[in-house]
């Protein structure tokens, strides 16, 4: 068995340590000196890398994936989706349940949760539908879900939101008897009708059709009452608006058990890029407004959100390479989460906040996702599921380069601050020295 010790390397809080990785686990946080280390190793290779000026973190966790398997092959499958993920820091993505037959059935979450394992490169949790066929119409086998290997905890219509009060109300009373918890796509379709962007005043002069902020947040609102009702967890995908962020806050004050996430294309870009009349930046929920990307920022800091997530929404060219009207919303993100992020919170803090980072990029959705292996503390012990980044460093986005096997990413010939150059699943590595190691 491969042991690597990584020199140097920066860890959260801490002054810059060795930190050995065998079996599977961290064995060890430098206490020894390097050749009482080699002589403990007997039989055991040992691969040394310098990590001088590298930081460690707990492997990423993305609570929003779009894998497109089965059904779409050719936007992406379990296994490109997984090494855009392991090159992205990631250990763990949840993937979400709008595939082709829909993530409804034990059966389609076993399939997915078994090509995860094959690829072998993160660890995939299948997401399992709220409602058949994601229809909004009869809730689906959730508990055959939650008792199938892949002990589904997360179920979700994304792509739909689940509209009708009464399902949603059953939803949340039925995974509450496991804990589990209903990820809401918050958006009321009646306001929607007709949409392609933000309603605002970039779509009034482009003649697009609005998809008001009010559509997001009267479901927030209701759901969070709801969920306050059952006593049951709700979680809140893709957190668009400064509306929003408000209501989740006065939840969280009152009690109610309500997580968020916020994707890195909201904390970055704006609707005025619809005025390219460009797909790549057609998305769901759409761009929004400067204050809309400030609120969502500090949202983020306070913890109001909890969570980064990528909605990485592959999507093959002949989806998204023609009339705006036409185009499927959504883009990458696995790819390039880390540097937006690294980069947004320069922007605010003036400094890095890995203690941020590690937090809601892995520890917070760790915990909601219920993934015991992931977010964990760099500590002896711990299972040696980490990513290794080089903060000084800068990559050029080329969307052909990226290992996802659509190209749809915004952030085409962007240079973005930060680089992925290892990282570890169980103490095996997914990725070094930035490449896929299989
Ligand atoms: N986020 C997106 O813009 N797209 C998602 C689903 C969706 O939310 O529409 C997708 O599956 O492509």
């Amino acid at each position: 068995m491969t042991a690597y010790l990584l020199q140097g390397v920066s860890l959260l809080g801490a002054a810059p340590a060795d930190l050995l990785i065998r079996d599977g686990v961290i064995a060890a946080v430098k206490a020894t000196t390097l050749e009482e280390l080699r002589r403990s190793l007997t039989g055991d290779e040992l691969v040394e890398i310098d990590a001088t000026g590298l930081v460690a973190l707990p492997g990423l966790v993305d609570l929003h994936t779009h894998l497109r398997e089965p059904g779409r092959e050719d936007a992406e499958t379990v296994h490109t989706g997984s090494r855009a993920a392991a090159l992205g820091g990631y250990t763990a993505v949840c993937a979400m349940a709008n595939t082709a037959p829909v993530a409804d059935t034990a059966g389609v979450v076993e399939q997915v949760f078994r090509l995860g394992r094959e690829a072998g490169l993160v660890d995939v949790q299948p997401i399992g539908a709220v409602t058949v066929g994601l229809a909004g119409e009869r809730l689906a086998e959730l508990g055959a879900m939650a008792e199938s290997a892949a002990t589904v905890r997360i179920f979700s219509d994304d792509g739909h939101c689940v509209h009708d009060p009464r399902l949603m109300r059953r939803a949340l009373e039925y995974v509450k008897a496991f804990d589990g918890v209903i990820a809401q796509h918050a958006e009321e379709p009646r306001l929607t009708e007709g949409a392609q962007m933000h309603e605002g005043e970039v779509s009034a002069r482009l003649g697009l059709g609005g998809w008001p902020a009010v559509a997001e947040e009267a479901i927030i609102a209701r759901d969070v009452l709801l969920a306050e009702h059952v006593g049951a967890r709700l979680h809140v995908c893709h957190v668009s608006t400064a509306g929003s962020v408000e209501i989740i806050r006065r939840a969280k004050e009152r009690g109610v058990r309500v997580t968020a996430e916020v994707t890195p294309h909201h904390l970055l870009l704006t609707h005025e890029l619809a005025s390219s009349y460009d797909p790549v930046y057609k998305v769901n929920p759409p761009l929004r407004t400067d204050a809309d990307v400030a609120a969502l920022r500090q949202g983020l800091i306070e913890g109001v959100i909890d969570v980064v997530a990528t909605d990485h929404a592959p999507h093959a060219a002949q989806d998204k390479e023609c009339e705006w009207a036409y185009a499927r919303p959504g883009m990458l993100g696995l790819e390039t989460a880390l540097p937006i992020v690294l980069g947004v919170l320069r922007d605010e803090c003036g400094s890095d906040s890995w203690e941020l980072i590690a937090d809601r990029m892995s520890i917070a959705p760790a915990r909601i996702a219920g993934l015991a292996e992931h977010g964990r503390p760099l500590t002896a012990g711990s299972p040696a599921n980490l990513t290794l980044i080089d903060p000084a460093a800068r990559i050029t986005v080329d969307p052909h380069a990226l290992a996802s096997l659509s190209a749809n990413t915004p952030y085409a010939g962007m240079t973005l601050p930060g680089r992925i150059v290892a990282t570890f699943l169980r103490g095996v590595p997914t990725v070094l020295d930035g490449k896929v190691c299989k």
